[in-house]
């Protein structure tokens, strides 16, 4: 394939668990070019992306700390399609990150989570001004998207939900934006959930989890062994309905992360959700 039909992919995060994978499908995918990958982390500037994620050969992309210039560079690149930015980091930073991709006009596919609703209102904002297309996925394997769907099918019957997250300990923001979304979801059915049935008193606090959107409960689970797990618990007189996704390997995310890399070139604005690109 001629390189003007190539998808110039910069990897923001490369070094990380999430990033090491999407270095890996990206570099496999045939429609895909990997131009750069970053990373903040002092131990691995300089190593060369490919061998880092667990490729046999090098790519001869090497880890750097340097966006801005690659941004640049990858914006520059006239002959190769519009870049992207995927980026998989740390709550702290991936608002900055994807501002930069925007001004550069380099659309970002955001995996990375904690963001506050003001900051992806901004984010939309900015995307909407340049007409650059900007993903937001809190989740991108399809097995929660079908999870997802089935639980508000299920809201629509059962007035009693709470919803349990389980993740690996090195996580960094809690509820998960996975079970964020999902209870905005079920919010979105336009009822409140979980009526008072008595008055509770939590004599240890946070004890209920914490109260997202019309009542719905998400409690927040951390321990070394999980990798990112969530229920979805209805509940009615003499009956209890369990939805429960698992995933044992985030190679279940890199089907969602090609699929965005590709439709976010045909986006003119900010869209949030794997749902709506499928
Ligand atoms: N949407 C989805 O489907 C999924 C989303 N996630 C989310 O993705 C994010 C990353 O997860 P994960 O890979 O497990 O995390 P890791 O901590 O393993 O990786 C993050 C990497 O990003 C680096 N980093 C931190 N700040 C910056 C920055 N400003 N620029 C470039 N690199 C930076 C970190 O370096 P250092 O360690 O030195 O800080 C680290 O190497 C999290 O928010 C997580 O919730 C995870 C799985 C699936
Ligand atoms: O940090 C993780 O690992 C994950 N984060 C995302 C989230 O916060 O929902 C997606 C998935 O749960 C894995």
């Amino acid at each position: 394939m001629a390189n003007q039909n190539l998808i110039p992919v910069i990897v923001s995060g490369a070094a990380g668990k999430m990033g090491r994978e999407v270095v890996k499908a990206v570099a496999q995918a045939p429609d895909m070019s990997l131009m750069g990958a970053i990373d903040t982390s002092p131990e691995h500037q300089g190593k060369d992306a490919g061998e880092l994620a667990g490729l046999s050969e090098p790519l001869e992309v090497p880890i750097t700390n340097q966006l801005e210039p690659m941004l640049g560079y990858v914006a520059g690149e006239r002959h190769m399609q519009p870049g992207v930015m995927v980026d998989f980091t740390h709550p702290d930073a991936v608002y900055d990150n994807v501002r930069s991709a925007i001004a550069y006009g380099i659309r970002p596919v955001v995996g990375t989570t904690g963001l506050s609703p003001e900051q992806i209102e901004d984010l939309a904002s900015f995307a909407d001004k340049a007409s650059t297309g900007c993903l937001l996925i809190p989740n991108f394997s399809i097995g929660m998207v079908l999870l997802q769907q089935a639980a508000v099918t299920a809201s629509q019957y059962f007035d009693h939900v709470e919803i349990i997250e389980l993740h690996h300990n090195q996580k960094a923001d809690a509820p998960s934006g996975t079970a964020i979304q999902t209870a905005q979801m079920l919010a979105e059915m336009g009822k409140t959930f979980n009526p008072a049935i008595v008055k509770e008193t939590e004599k240890l606090p946070g004890a209920r989890g914490s109260v997202a959107d019309e009542g719905i409960r998400i409690h927040s689970i951390r321990l070394p062994g999980l990798i990112a797990h969530q229920e979805v618990i209805f509940g009615a007189p003499g009956q209890i309905y369990t939805l429960r996704h698992d995933t044992s390997d985030r190679s279940a995310y890199m089907p969602g992360v090609l699929l965005a890399i590709r439709k976010v070139l045909q986006l003119k604005s900010l869209v949030y959700g794997l749902e709506k690109i499928l």
